[in-house]
Parts: structure tokens; sequence; C-alpha cells
């Protein structure tokens, strides 16, 4: 064959061959990487996107704004699922009642002479030193042994039921039942013709427990659904501020203070008035400080307070605070304390660690004021309000 008619074949078996391998690989599907668009709208596959958001953080999904608002609800559903709700006042008595069984010694030793046979003066004498010894004052005592002597003679029985029943009547009556015991909370008009919310200023010497108290009715005031704000005027003791502004915030109770260590207590006692009025608030409660050992001194600083916190109305109720097992000693407090302001009631605390329950008897005697309150431990809600039959039945019991 002629060579040059060999060469076309094997040029055109090649052609052959590279268009047929051209024509393989086109159908074979290979791609090419497709060109990246940056300026193209980025679409997910929607499973990609759902993984995507249940992993990334909140704050990368949400807007600014709805973050804060977000964040906003958020603290106050903690704040108010965190905050305490104070008990009711009037289930507290019968829950405490136990507390005052140190006090149950007195009706229990009464009782055990009083069912004696044909009662001697050695036995009158006996009952005379068992109700000094609680405290409840001479001449309370001696009425209450007189109309005893009569009573005993009339009912002419040593029985357990009849004396006891007599015993409490004249106990109840000694605590005198008709006393106006209702703390003033309900808010007046100013002078001014604004609503302004009920006033209490509290006092009292010292580490009778001053402060609980104020926290502790606050607690009282906020079971009612009352709105109140607490005044700490006791600037003397920077901790006494602290203690009633951890108090306030378990509750949510807004507190009044000065920062400055020493600070006017009168000016804290208007601020937080000022703001109860500004407020809205029902109550307005002020403790104070009450460490000066003279009378003078005394009557200047609590009637400074007094005096401000009665610019558009009147103050409701000053309370003084007294310590129970101080005894004498405390009554002596008690007078210089009622010279310097006039008490309209008295909170009775620490009774939980005293026999001498007498002292309510004898303190309204002094004072001529009511118990409202008394203290029977050192929980948040051992304050109960004071109901004479309740009480005469623990010491009975
Ligand atoms: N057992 C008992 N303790 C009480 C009662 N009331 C108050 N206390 C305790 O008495 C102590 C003194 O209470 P405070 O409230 O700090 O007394 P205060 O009068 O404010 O004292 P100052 O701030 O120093 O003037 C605290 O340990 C209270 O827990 C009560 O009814 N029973």
């Amino acid at each position: 064959m002629d060579p040059n008619v060999t060469l076309a074949l094997i040029a055109v078996g090649l052609l052959v061959l590279v268009v047929g391998a051209a024509f393989l690989l086109r159908r074979s599907g290979t791609k090419t990487p497709p060109s990246i668009d940056p300026s193209a709208p980025e679409v997910l596959d929607p499973d990609t996107e759902a993984t995507a958001r249940a992993t990334a953080p909140e704050s990368e999904l949400t807007a600014p704004d709805d973050a804060e608002a977000l964040a906003e609800t958020e603290a106050l559903v903690a704040t108010e699922a965190t905050l305490e709700r104070p008990e009711r006042a009037g289930s507290r008595m019968q829950r405490l009642r136990a507390r005052l069984a140190r006090s149950g010694a007195l009706g229990q030793a009464l009782l055990g002479v009083l069912s004696r046979d044909h009662l001697s003066e050695a036995d009158w004498e006996e009952l005379e030193d068992t109700l000094l010894l609680a405290d409840i004052g001479l001449e309370p005592a001696t009425e209450l042994l007189d109309t005893l002597r009569t009573r005993v003679k009339v009912l002419g029985s040593t029985e357990a039921g009849p004396l006891r029943e007599m015993l409490r009547e004249e106990l109840v009556a000694l605590v005198n039942p008709e006393m106006d015991r209702s703390l003033a909370d309900a808010p007046v008009t100013g002078e001014d013709g604004v609503p302004h919310p009920a006033t209490v200023l509290v006092v009292g010497v010292n580490g009778t427990g001053k402060t609980t108290t104020v926290a502790k009715i606050s607690r009282v005031l906020v079971a009612e659904q009352k709105k109140v704000v607490l005044g700490a005027a006791d600037t003397f003791r920077a901790a006494a501020a602290d203690q009633l502004a951890t108090w306030g915030s378990r509750i949510g109770v807004e507190v009044i203070r000065s920062e400055k260590e020493g600070a006017d207590p009168a000016s804290v006692a208007f601020d937080a008035v000022r703001a109860g009025r500004e407020q809205g608030s029902d109550v307005v409660l002020v403790d104070t400080a009450g460490r000066l050992q003279n009378k003078a001194g005394l009557m200047d600083e609590l009637g400074k307070i007094k005096r401000v916190m009665s610019r558009t109305a009147p103050v409701s109720e000053v309370l003084l605070v007294l310590d129970a097992t101080t005894g004498q000693n405390g009554m002596r407090q008690a007078k210089v304390f009622a010279e310097a302001v006039d008490i309209t009631g008295i909170v009775l605390t620490k009774l939980d660690g005293t026999a001498k329950g007498g002292i309510v008897v004898a303190v309204q005697r002094e004072l001529g004021v009511p118990v409202k309150f008394v203290g029977l431990g050192e929980g948040p809600d051992d304050l109960a309000p004071f109901v004479p039959a309740e009480f005469v039945d623990a010491l009975l019991s």
C-alpha cells in the first residue's frame, strides 16, 4: 500500500478516537464547580438553618431592642419569683403560742396555789410573789389578788375547771381587752389635700429589736397587700440601714436611707415620707436610733423627726419597742421615751425568751397605751398582733 495512504488512514483513525473520547467525557456528567457571586443572597437548606438556630447563642438571634426587653422581663419574673410571701397576721398567734410556753408556767403556778383547800395568808403571799416575779407590777397584782379573794370564796370550789375559768376572766380583764390595738395604717389626706400615707415612727432603746420590728411590721402590712416604704433613720449605726435594706429587698419594699453615716435622721425620715407620698404608698415606717443617754437630747432628736414627718399630715402612730426580758430597767427606759415623745402603742419583743409575760400588764398601766404587737422569736414572721384572750389562754395552757 502506498505509504501516503497508510498515514492518511492513521490520521483519520486518531481523529475519530479524539472526537469519540470528547463525546464520552461530556456524557459522563463531570461538573465544573459553580462560580460564587458574593452579592447573591445565601439560600440555606431548611434543615441546616434549624440546626444553626438551635446551636447559636440567643443574643445572636434577637434584635438588640428585643434582647433588652427579654432581659428585663426575665429579671422581673425572677424577682417576683424570689420575693418572699409573708405570713398573714391572723394565723400567727396560733403558730407562736407554744413560744409563750415559759409564760405558761405563770398560769400553772397560780392555779396550783388556788386549788389548795382553805387558802391561808401564806398561800396568798405565794400568789403575790408569783405575780411579782412575772413582772406584773405591784398595783395590778394587788388588785387581782383582792378580786380573787372575793371570787374564790363565792365560788367555794377547788376544782381545776371553774378555778381556771375564773382566773382566765380576771387575767383578761387585767390585760384590758377594751383598748384599741389596731395599727393606724390607713392612708390619710395631707393638709394640701393630696393623698398621704399613714406614717409610723418606731422608737426605743438600742438592742430592744427596733430594726427587726420595723421589718417585721412591714411584712405584716405586705401580707395585707399594702404598699410600704421604710425609712432607715437609725443613722447612728450604718449596719442598721443595711439590715433594713436586706429585709426590704426580701419582700420588695423600698428602703430610704442616707449613704452618709451619722447623717441627720430627721432628713432621712422626711425623705421617706416624701417617697411614700410620691409613690402613693399606704404606710411609711421609720426606724430610729434611740441611743441618746439623756432625756433632753432624746426629746430634741425624736421631736425633730416627728416634726418633719408631720409637715404634710400628722404622724399616725408612734410605737415604742420594749424588750420584755429587761424587767424594771426596761420600764424605766419606757418612761423616758414616753416623756420625750407621745407614744401611741407598744411592741413587746422577746416574749419567747422569758417567763415574765406579766410585763404586758405593767407597761400598759404605766404608759396608758396598748401593747399592739408581741415579738415571739427571731424569724421574719415571728411577730403577732397582741390579742388579750389568746395571750391569757397561752399563759394558762
Ligand atoms: N428571741 C427574740 N429575739 C428578737 C426578737 N426581736 C428582736 N430580736 C433580736 O434582737 C436583736 C436586736 O435586734 P435589732 O432589731 O437589731 O435591735 P435594735 O433595737 O434595732 O438595735 P439598734 O439598731 O442597735 O438600735 C436581734 O438579734 C434580733 O433578732 C424577739 O421577739 N425574740
